[in-house]
């Protein structure tokens, strides 16, 4: 790999003698990894063990594991894993957000942060994803479902623009930034293309301008995590120094357990000396196996009274005393009494138990589409939505068509009617092929598996099951 004379001049420059080995761990290959999803692996040990013992785990992150999974291995279709790299995986794990906490990944596509912050929140409290890129945001909406937590949110919107529809709203914020990628370079190439020496500093700009966004999405006493995936102390250091400045009010928080050893400190002497930087993490390639990343944890002081009334608020719409203002909304109203019915009897149809974000959730519809959508988002009509919870499916005239990511929030014991293809019926369905079992009898939905995973919906009818696999997954 030909890296950049200025890159590789500045690094020796600041590391000096460590210089040789960092410049050195460059021309490796990439470090591949990935993550499991616990609440999709818990009930099925027997695929825990082939993990397990055939990968080794990831010292710092929650369920990772060193190596590659083929994309079209079921597991992947099914939600159980995600791919991401090593040092990645250490993001999520320092924000580590407490349970019923309310959670924002500020910077969020293509998903692997949110994956992994839904899997620590287990379905309590409300995960935001948010992404600038209208495409990308698309891609992480299909990440999110995928990996089935039903109290996930994605949206699109810059991050002051949802600065201002809810302000102070999140107890823990994390920002994984665009930043000039340099501990991307032996993962992706490419990036080597787009550096420059004056780079960084463009970069830290943008950064500013996201991470004041992020202050004001800050409850007073929440928790902001920072982190970029490149050496640069442009966009490091100096950054965290800038931010500690802005809010004087968070200190920073070094990691705590095991896993953690293996990382470096950050370096004051990159950030105006400020002794808190040394409780900032570095990923270097010439000392762990992964890639570049740097990382810092902020927490208030002290804490401050928390001025903003929206818990309140969300409280009165739950118990019922203020109504969602349908008016202001752009597109989601109550469902009719109808589209509840019908809902209700494919539950009862179908399904042995629902997700268990249900409960902190409240059902909207969008025309004949229903959706679960955390409860405590209703105080804000104005928020328009990529994916605005768990889409449940249609409520049309005579009938309930379930949607594709209410399948991909439950387990395979929460269905009442499931089937188990055979290798050659599991690629003709991937196909979008319609099949025939003159065996089968009756009607209804089933959930369609393969080595035991559901993957799609399909009902049967006439010993024919017609194929709900969603159009844009078919090849
Ligand atoms: C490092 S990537 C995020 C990776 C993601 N957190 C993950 O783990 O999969 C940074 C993201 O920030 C987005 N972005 C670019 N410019 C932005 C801006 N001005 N404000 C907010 N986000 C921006 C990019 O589109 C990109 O998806």
């Amino acid at each position: 790999m030909k890296l950049p004379q200025d890159f590789q001049t500045k690094y020796q420059t600041l590391l000096g003698a460590e210089s040789t080995a960092f410049l050195a761990s460059l021309q490796e290959p990439a470090v591949k990894g990935f993550r499991l999803n616990p609440k999709k692996i818990a009930a099925q040990p027997e695929l825990q063990q082939r993990f397990q013992q055939n990968y080794s785990a990831i010292p710092w992150s929650h369920w990772g594991f060193y190596g590659q999974v083929p994309g079209d291995d079921i597991a992947q279709l099914a939600g159980d894993l995600y791919s991401q790299e090593p040092s990645a995986q250490a993001v999520a794990a320092l924000a580590n957000p407490a349970a019923n906490s309310r959670v924002l990944d500020l910077c969020a596509a293509p998903g692997g942060k949110t994956t992994q912050l839904a899997s620590i929140l287990n379905e309590t409290g409300l995960l935001v994803a948010n992404e600038i890129d209208r495409q990308r945001a698309k891609v992480l909406s299909e990440n999110v479902e995928r990996f089935g937590y039903s109290n996930t949110v994605v949206t699109n919107y810059a991050p002051d623009q949802l600065a201002q529809l809810l302000p102070h709203f999140f107890d823990v914020i994390v920002v994984d930034a665009p930043c000039s990628g340099e501990g991307m370079f032996r993962k992706d190439p490419q990036a080597i293309d787009y550096w420059s020496a004056a780079y960084p500093k463009q970069c830290q700009q943008r950064q500013r301008q996201i991470l004041l966004s992020a202050l004001a999405l800050l409850a007073p006493n929440g928790t902001l995590v920072y982190s970029t995936c490149t050496f640069a102390p442009e966009e490091d250091e100096e950054n965290i120094d800038w931010l500690l400045q802005q809010a004087p009010n968070f200190e920073v928080v070094a990691p705590t357990g095991s896993g953690w050893e293996l990382a470096a400190a950050g370096r004051p002497e990159w950030g105006h000396q400020n002794p808190q930087l040394s409780k900032t993490v570095r990923f270097w390639p010439q000392s762990v196996r992964g890639e570049g990343h740097f990382m810092a944890k902020l927490v208030a002081k002290s804490a401050v009274t928390n001025t903003h009334n929206t818990r309140q608020e969300t409280a009165e719409i739950v118990r019922g005393k203020q109504r969602p203002n349908h008016h202001k909304g752009r597109s989601t109203t109550g469902p009719t009494s109808a589209q509840l019915a019908q809902w209700q009897a494919f539950q009862q149809a179908t399904l042995k138990q629902l997700p268990a974000g249900l409960t902190t959730a409240t059902i909207v519809s969008r025309k004949e589409q229903l959706f679960a959508m955390p409860t405590a988002l209703l105080v804000q009509p104005q928020l328009r939505f990529v994916r605005r919870g768990l889409w449940l499916g249609a409520g049309l005239k005579n009938r309930f068509v379930p949607n594709h990511a209410l399948l991909m929030s439950l387990p395979r014991s929460a269905f009442k009617n499931v089937i188990d293809l055979t290798e050659s019926d599991y690629q003709h369905y991937r196909h979008g092929e319609t099949l025939s079992f003159p065996e089968m009898a009756g009607k209804g939905w089933y959930a369609v598996c393969y080595q035991q995973q559901p993957f799609s919906w399909g009902y049967l009818t006439n010993h024919t099951l017609k194929n709900f696999y969603p159009k844009n997954f078919r090849r």
